[in-house]
């Protein structure tokens, strides 16, 4: 049976651009750029495991976020489940606190970069 994982996902604005991360190499779809998040640990709802993995992951300190949406994706070896939330309020600058590269990324240029397959979805709700 493949694990099914719980995924808190942010889709980060800031004015007309958004906020990219790079996978590390030896992770899961790992190269693939990607909307910083990670697993929803138990007793968290998404909000709170979204904003403790933004500080984490690039530092920034957010206080809300908004449902967008919900995506269900089977890689085979892994099933995920990304639970995705709009983040338009945070303080800081982006840092890749784990050594990834992060970039800000105008809307209209995202769709050069290669993500994950269940990101399609994503894309296009962003660009509608
Ligand atoms: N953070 C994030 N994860 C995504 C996106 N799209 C997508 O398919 N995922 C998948 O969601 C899963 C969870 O990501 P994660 O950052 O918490 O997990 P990980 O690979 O670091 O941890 P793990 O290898 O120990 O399970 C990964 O399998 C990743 O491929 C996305 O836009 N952002
Ligand atoms: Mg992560």
């Amino acid at each position: 049976m493949t694990k099914l994982v719980h995924v808190a996902v942010g889709v980060i604005k800031d004015g007309n651009r958004i906020l990219l991360a790079k996978r590390p190499q030896e992770l899961h779809q790992g190269g693939k750029w990607e909307f910083p998040g990670g697993k929803v640990e138990q007793g968290e709802t998404t909000s709170e495991a979204l904003i403790r993995e933004l500080k984490e992951e690039v530092n920034l300190d957010v206080v809300h976020t908004e449902p967008m949406m919900e995506i269900h994706h089977d890689y085979g070896d892994k099933k995920v489940f990304l639970d995705i939330h709009w983040v338009e309020n945070f303080s800081g600058a982006a840092h890749g606190m784990e050594g990834q590269q992060v970039s800000w990324i105008e809307k209209e240029h995202l769709q050069q970069y290669d993500f994950p397959e269940a990101n399609k979805a994503i894309l296009e709700k962003i660009l509608s």
